[in-house]
């Protein structure tokens, strides 16, 4: 049949591959990590591309694209940015039947690929800021239990990469596109997230620091990190010999960012807001976001009918909305309406003889599924004004779920007690690694340890002698733990 067999509160992974598969995003690939990436999910991966990419060309960062392949000496530049994730790197040592001379590695991130041409490209001042950011995929080979759009061994992402003769141009730019991430959750696919720093073991090894966005998922009470801002300093610069000639005629190391967001977006969406129906999209990233079903009547002017749903989606694609019609007579409107509510397109209208005799339609909301009649002369309005509110709802509903998984801890019991609950905590802390390893090993179990996920910039009022929960010494910041993916 149509349906989900798995529900999101009973076997959540299930629920999730099944939402996938049955709307049409993913299909399962014969490579383990492997997915492939249907139109379902394209539509919206560009519907994403189509806010940020403006907006970073506003910030006069511009297209580049470079080679997926990476020499092993120049991707062993830079030793504790590499020593890490060295197994992940996944490497081409044959064409055809004959081995090449030097194994030559496959683009996990383009530090590397890029640097070396960036130092050769900077000479002095005027070649500064150097902005650059490419649309492409990398490769990582993990070993960790795949995911569809979470974790898997190629996926999608932007990557931005720039140089500034500045640590404050550095600084500004982190944030800024920091706030572009936060955009693009809150407003577009309707996430809460929240901005922070990561600690200094969480960050990325190869920067000075690293700023991202956090989202949570209620139903596992795991954080996912949302999308990463990282101001890498002059260690690169050091490394690959990126400087140049300042005003005063003095030799100076570049400062640089490195930032992106990748298609495991698309996967946190589906978590937060997918249910036991299937897919529920944000209006502003569906493909389609109005379809129209015509009801057939056994005696009634079945041409009418359809006439009426095919002058429904000109209105509203006049209107500039993605509108669309299932006419399809060899389906019933039954199967229709659980198709598309499976695929999560956020409005059906639906056109039946009483509704053409009372010159309106019939529109129901995919995210509560609110059942509204439109009067015919105000179908335009009426729709937008809809869509507005569904997305809206959407983001309110699941900050509001977000907000209620949030437990401030004050001592290591609550703390344990908030992780048994899957709580999303907040923990003043003494910004100690020691400690923070420390409770990484303490919590270590089959569902795996609890880490900091960010220490936001909004922080809470820290009274006078608050104590850390994990080492009590005195608290520093307050910071957002759990179990992450
Ligand atoms: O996040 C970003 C933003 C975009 C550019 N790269 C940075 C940092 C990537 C960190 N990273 C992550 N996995 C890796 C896996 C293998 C080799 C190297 C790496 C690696 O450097």
């Amino acid at each position: 049949g149509l349906g989900l067999t798995n529900t999101k509160d009973g076997n959540f992974g299930e629920w999730y591959s099944e939402v996938v598969t049955n709307g049409e995003m993913i299909e399962y690939y014969e490579i383990s990590g492997c997915y492939i990436l249907r139109p379902w999910t394209m539509a919206i991966w560009e519907e994403m591309q189509n806010f940020f990419d403006p907006e970073i060309k506003k910030m006069k960062i511009k297209t580049c694209y470079f080679p997926l392949f990476v020499s092993n000496t120049v991707l062993q530049k830079e030793k504790d940015h590499i020593e890490g994730f060295a197994p992940e790197v996944a490497w081409v040592t044959r064409s055809g039947d004959s081995d090449l001379e030097v194994p030559i590695a496959i683009r996990p991130t383009s530090e590397t690929v890029m640097y070396p041409y960036f130092s050769k490209w900077i000479r002095g001042h005027r070649d500064l800021p150097l902005k650059l950011n490419q649309w492409c995929n990398v490769v990582r080979w993990e070993f960790s239990n795949p995911t569809p759009f979470i974790r898997s061994r190629e996926f999608l992402w932007q990557e931005g990469h720039t140089a500034h003769a500045t640590k404050e141009e550095a600084d500004t730019e982190v944030l800024e596109i920091l706030e572009l991430y936060r955009r693009l959750y809150e407003e577009y696919l309707a996430v809460p997230v929240v901005k922070g720093k990561k600690s200094e073991m969480e960050k990325f090894a190869g920067g000075l620091y690293t700023t991202s966005v956090e989202a949570f998922i209620p139903n596992t009470g795991r954080g996912v990190q949302g999308a990463t801002s990282h101001c890498l300093g002059q260690n690169f610069a050091k490394m690959f010999d990126i400087n140049f000639e300042d005003e005063k005629g003095e030799r100076a190391m570049v400062w640089q960012n490195s930032w992106a967001y990748s298609t495991r977006t698309i996967g946190v969406m589906v978590m937060v807001h997918g249910d036991d129906k299937g897919l529920v999209l944000p209006p502003k990233v569906s493909a389609v976001q109005v379809i129209v079903v015509h009801v057939p009547y056994k005696d009634a002017d079945v041409k009418e009918i359809i006439n009426a749903c095919s002058a429904t989606v000109k209105t509203l694609c006049d209107l500039g909305i993605r509108a669309e019609a299932d006419l399809r007579e060899n389906y019933s409107p039954g199967w229709k309406y659980s198709h598309w509510e499976m695929k999560g397109v956020p409005l059906r209208i639906e056109i039946g003889p009483k509704d053409l005799a009372n010159n309106q339609v019939r529109a129901v909301r995919r995210d509560n599924g609110e059942k509204i009649d439109i009067p015919m002369a105000e179908l335009g309005d009426k729709v937008k004004s809809m869509l507005d509110t569904i997305q809206q709802s959407m983001f309110d509903v699941a900050k509001q779920k977000r907000d209620a998984c949030i437990q401030v801890t004050k001592t290591w019991d609550e703390f344990i007690e908030a992780l048994g609950q899957k709580k999303l905590i907040l923990a003043p802390w003494c910004d100690e690694e020691e400690v923070e390893k420390e409770v990484k090993t303490k919590t270590k179990g089959e569902t795996g340890a609890a880490k900091t996920l960010c220490s936001p910039f909004d922080q809470p009022e820290m009274p006078e002698g608050t104590l850390c929960f994990a080492s009590g010494k005195p608290a520093k910041k307050w910071t957002y733990w759990g179990r992450s993916y």
